[in-house]
């Protein structure tokens, strides 16, 4: 059976027992995230060639593998380039007939911002994807393909959502990257990009280094476990006395003005413990971030919502402010849901789609059956350690 060659003029047909790796990239304004298979290519059986599945009208080889997850800085894009080149991926991609540069999926701004010096540094010719487009394929791909993908979290308490394939459909998305994202999702391929905010997670990232000079974002979130919001916002009880404003349903522990306390007082930033200032800023901006979205869900009758994108990164704190606000303002009425693979949606959709455009015979993602991902991630030396890796199998010609 002809397997075609890998784009780069070697013949897979020689069955090698060679490491299949295929990537792709979704670039944003803070970090950029790959996704990327590996899997082996060995001699295949007689058996199992007779095994490989018409697909397209053409008899493919199925390949078992690993979907893997990791990310970098956009602004240390360097490392990420040495990283794709340490582990040589996408040296099975087809290469552009034109320029016969190795052709990868990529999204996001930083698609187009760096596309020469991924031609420059890698010989690689990013196959740019729209970035709301690949949010949604990637959402659909992990709801429909990964048990234990969606979860609720509410009170602390972590509950995995069986979704049904019939009643997916409609669903707001929800990504909170640098900026948020509200995305009417109708189906495949069916969506509209109906609201966003600047207010997200670049303004949690680039405020609350400016209040408590942290290095990293990981520091920050771990500033804000530890502080007390109630130093710095003023609540309603501050301004009742105490004592709830009932007649409106407003209890006395309940958030009046964000960081309104500061003007009380005659203490100036250096007085305030930095963890309550990562604090009471990580739960006003998700709050308000919950809000949006229920306001947009009601605009559209929507009673789900899933939250993606990187500025979640599984913290308690974040989803259960926004989960109280999406169950609040709703009445119970809309629910918060949550990704295990979050910040991936937009590279795991630009992978996805590398069946469209030409590259049908190049690989296809197949629907992962019943994959009951290790809770607590699998990891490699280099993965991101929070996103386990996912079992898939993908054809390939
Ligand atoms: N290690 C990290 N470094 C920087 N920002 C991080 C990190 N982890 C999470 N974040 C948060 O995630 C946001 C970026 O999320 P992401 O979905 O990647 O958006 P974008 O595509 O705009 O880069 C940052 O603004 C920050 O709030
Ligand atoms: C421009 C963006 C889509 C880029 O996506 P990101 O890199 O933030 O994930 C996003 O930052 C955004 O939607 N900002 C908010 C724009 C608005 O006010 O609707």
């Amino acid at each position: 059976m002809d397997l075609g060659t890998n784009g780069n003029g070697v013949n897979s047909d020689a069955q090698s027992d060679s490491q299949i790796s295929h990537l792709a990239l979704d670039i944003g304004g803070t970090l950029a995230k790959l996704v990327y298979f590996c899997g082996n290519k060995r001699l295949l059986k007689n058996d199992e060639v007779q095994s490989s599945v018409k697909a397209g009208g053409r008899s493919r080889t199925i390949i078992q593998g690993k979907l893997h997850f990791t990310k970098f800085e956009t602004s240390k894009i360097d490392e990420c380039i040495a990283f794709i080149n340490r582990k040589q991926l996408g040296s099975h991609h087809p290469k552009d007939l034109d320029n016969d540069r190795i052709v990868v999926k990529a999204t996001g701004g930083g698609a187009f911002k760096f596309a020469e010096l991924f031609k420059e540094k890698l010989d690689f010719c990013l196959d740019k994807e729209d970035e709301m487009d690949c949010l949604v394929a990637g959402a659909n791909f992990l709801l429909k393909a990964v048990d234990q993908e969606a979860f609720t979290y509410i009170g602390g308490q972590t509950e995995f959502v069986q979704i049904n394939q019939d009643d997916l459909y409609p669903y707001l998305l929800v990504n909170i990257g640098s900026g948020v994202s509200m995305i009417k999702v109708d189906g495949n391929g069916k969506f509209e990009r109906v609201s966003g905010t600047s207010l997200g997670g670049g303004t949690f990232w680039g405020l609350g280094k400016l209040l408590t000079k942290c290095n990293s974002f990981d520091e920050l979130l771990e500033l804000s476990h530890q502080g007390n919001n109630r130093v710095v916002d003023m609540l309603v009880g501050d301004i009742y006395g105490g004592i709830d404003y009932s007649k409106m349903g407003l209890s006395s522990t309940a958030i009046a003005s964000s960081f309104g306390k500061t003007i009380s007082t005659n203490k100036v930033l250096e007085n305030y413990r930095t963890e309550d200032l990562a604090r009471s800023l990580l739960r006003m901006i998700s709050n308000n971030i919950g809000q949006l979205a229920y306001l947009t869900a009601l605009r559209f009758g929507l009673k789900r919502i899933f939250f993606g994108g990187f500025f979640i990164r599984g913290h308690a704190y974040t989803m259960d402010t926004i989960s109280v606000a999406v169950h609040y303002w709703s009445k119970g009425e809309a629910q918060a849901m949550f990704l295990r693979h979050e910040g991936f949606l937009g590279a795991l959709g630009a992978f996805v789609n590398y069946n469209k455009q030409g590259h049908d015979n190049f690989i296809l993602m197949q629907r992962v059956e019943k994959h009951k991902p290790e809770l607590d991630g699998i990891t490699t030396e280099e993965e991101d350690s929070e996103y386990a890796s996912i079992d898939c199998s993908v054809y390939i010609d």
